[in-house]
Order: structure tokens, then C-alpha cells, then sequence
């Protein structure tokens, strides 16, 4: 028995209950195909996965195979054709956009490749802004603000722009940003993408520093530097979770509805 549900009936039956507490971030069925200018691209083919608190995973794999798409999933920034996605046990089927973003803002901070930085916002605006959007008084939003910027080695760059910014110095910013409303989860989309190798150690070691202190975080990222930061690995492979290991090189067991991984068409 696992996840308080009784052995015994079809994965399919198990995988219609809900998930237990434990997990932040729960998926199962996800399904997401993108319909562009040519064929169909079937990006998200069926995927259950669990997230425990305080986990650290990375999903790698090659180019296209699907790992941003499943990253947007998990943060409400695509909806899946199907499948389900539940956020602290709170099942998000019917979250329409309102609702994902007040999730963005108070319990999932992301992380893009390219920062995303309110580019005419100062530093200082741009990791106060989630906070007041989310109802954090002025002052307590600045003492976190401040706080932040000082723990990631910004201190003076407050006023500056984010143009004026190295890229490394921005996606710090972006960080601070997205833990300023301290989110029970990071989702990191190929954070040091456009970072050198100097950049590359710094997110690694901010991020492991973080999730030292807890924080939950899923990185998705095509670098076996930043993925060996991670205690679970996650190797995606045209759509499908094709691999699930803690660092130690164990089998996850996290990752379908019965706790094992369980791929699907
Ligand atoms: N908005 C979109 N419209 C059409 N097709 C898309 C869209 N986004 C992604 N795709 C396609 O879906 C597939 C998966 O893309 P995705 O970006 O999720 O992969 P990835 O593993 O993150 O790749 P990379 O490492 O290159 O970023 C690819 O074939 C891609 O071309």
C-alpha cells in the first residue's frame, strides 16, 4: 500500500484517487501535443511523476524531447489535453488562468532561460512586484527584497535595470524574484542556458544552496553539470519519463500513481 491507497486494483483504478499530502507537485496522464505550422508535435505523451517536499529533481534529455513543454505543464503556463496536476494536493483541473496565476505568485516561482525580467522595472521593482501583486505590505515586500538581493551577492545593484545587468546578475534578479514569496516550488527552465560556465557554477550553487535549506525545486536543464546538483534524475525522452533515479543511482519510486514509474502511450 502506498499514498494511503489499498493494494490491489487496476492502475487505472489507483490512479483516479487522490494523491496523499506528501507530494508538492503531483502529475498523472499528462498529455500535451502542440499543433503549429507542420505535423502535429506530441511533446507530453503520458506522464505521472511526484515531487516530495524538499526533492531536488532534474529532468534532462535531447532537444525537443518534450522537457519545456512538461515544465510549462507543471506550472500552469500550458494546459495539458489530459491528465491531471495537483499542487499540494489541491487538484488544478479546474484552474483557469486567474487561478494559475495566483499560484505562480504565491506558491510556484519559475525560472526561464532568458530571466523574463520586467526589462523598464528596476531590480528592486522587479522582486518586489510578485510580492505586492500577491497582497505582501510595501515594507515587508522591501525587508524581503532586500534580504534576497543581499543573500545572491546584489547589494547596490537595486537601482540598476535589468539591461544594465551581466546574465548571470539577471537571472539572480529572476531568482530573487522567484522566491521573494517564498513558493514551496522552484520549477527552473534551463536557468544557465544562456549563462558562461562561470554563471553555470553560480545557479548551481545557488540552487543547491536553496534546496539545502528545503526549498523544492524541478530543473529542467540539458547541462549534466547542473542536472548532477540534483538528488533525482529525470531522463525524458520523446515525451515519456524514460529513466527515474536518485542520485545514489536507486530507481525512484515517485513516479506513477502506485509510487512506481509507469510509462504510458
Ligand atoms: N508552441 C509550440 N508550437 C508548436 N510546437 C511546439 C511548441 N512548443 C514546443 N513545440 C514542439 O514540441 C516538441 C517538444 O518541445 P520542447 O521545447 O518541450 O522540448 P525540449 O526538450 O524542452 O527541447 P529543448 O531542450 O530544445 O528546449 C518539439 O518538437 C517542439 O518543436
Amino acid at each position: 500500500m502506498r499514498d494511503g491507497r489499498s493494494s490491489g486494483p487496476k492502475a487505472h483504478d489507483r490512479r483516479s484517487a487522490t494523491p496523499g499530502p506528501a507530494a508538492v507537485l503531483r502529475a498523472e496522464g499528462l498529455v500535451k501535443t502542440h499543433h503549429g505550422e507542420g505535423a502535429p508535435a506530441h511533446a507530453v505523451r503520458g506522464v505521472d511523476l511526484s515531487v516530495a517536499r524538499g526533492e531536488f529533481v532534474a529532468v534532462t534529455g535531447p532537444s525537443g524531447a518534450g522537457k519545456s513543454t512538461l515544465l510549462h505543464l507543471l506550472g500552469g503556463l500550458q494546459r495539458p489535453d489530459r491528465g491531471s496536476i495537483w499542487l499540494d494536493g489541491r487538484c488544478t483541473d479546474t484552474f483557469g488562468e486567474a487561478r494559475w496565476a495566483l499560484e505562480r505568485r504565491k506558491a510556484i516561482g519559475i525560472v526561464f532561460q532568458f530571466f523574463n525580467l520586467v526589462s523598464n522595472l528596476s531590480v528592486a521593482d522587479n522582486v518586489e512586484l510578485p510580492a505586492l501583486l500577491a497582497g505582501v505590505p510595501p515594507k515587508k515586500a522591501r525587508g524581503e527584497r532586500e534580504e534576497l538581493l543581499a543573500e545572491l551577492g546584489l547589494e547596490g545593484k537595486e537601482r540598476s535595470m535589468p539591461g544594465e545587468l551581466s546574465g548571470g546578475e539577471q537571472q539572480r534578479v529572476a531568482l530573487a524574484r522567484a522566491l521573494v514569496n517564498h513558493p514551496p516550488l522552484l520549477l527552473a527552465d534551463e536557468p544557465a542556458g544562456s549563462l558562461d560556465s562561470k554563471g553555470t557554477r553560480e545557479v548551481m550553487r545557488l540552487l543547491s544552496r536553496f534546496h539545502g535549506r528545503g526549498q523544492t525545486i524541478v530543473l529542467v536543464t540539458h547541462d549534466a553539470r547542473l542536472a548532477s546538483a540534483a538528488d533525482r534524475v529525470i531522463s525524458f525522452f520523446d515525451g515519456r519519463i524514460a529513466d527515474d533515479a536518485t542520485l545514489d543511482g536507486t530507481p525512484s519510486r515517485r513516479g506513477g500513481a502506485s509510487g512506481v514509474l509507469e510509462l504510458r502511450d
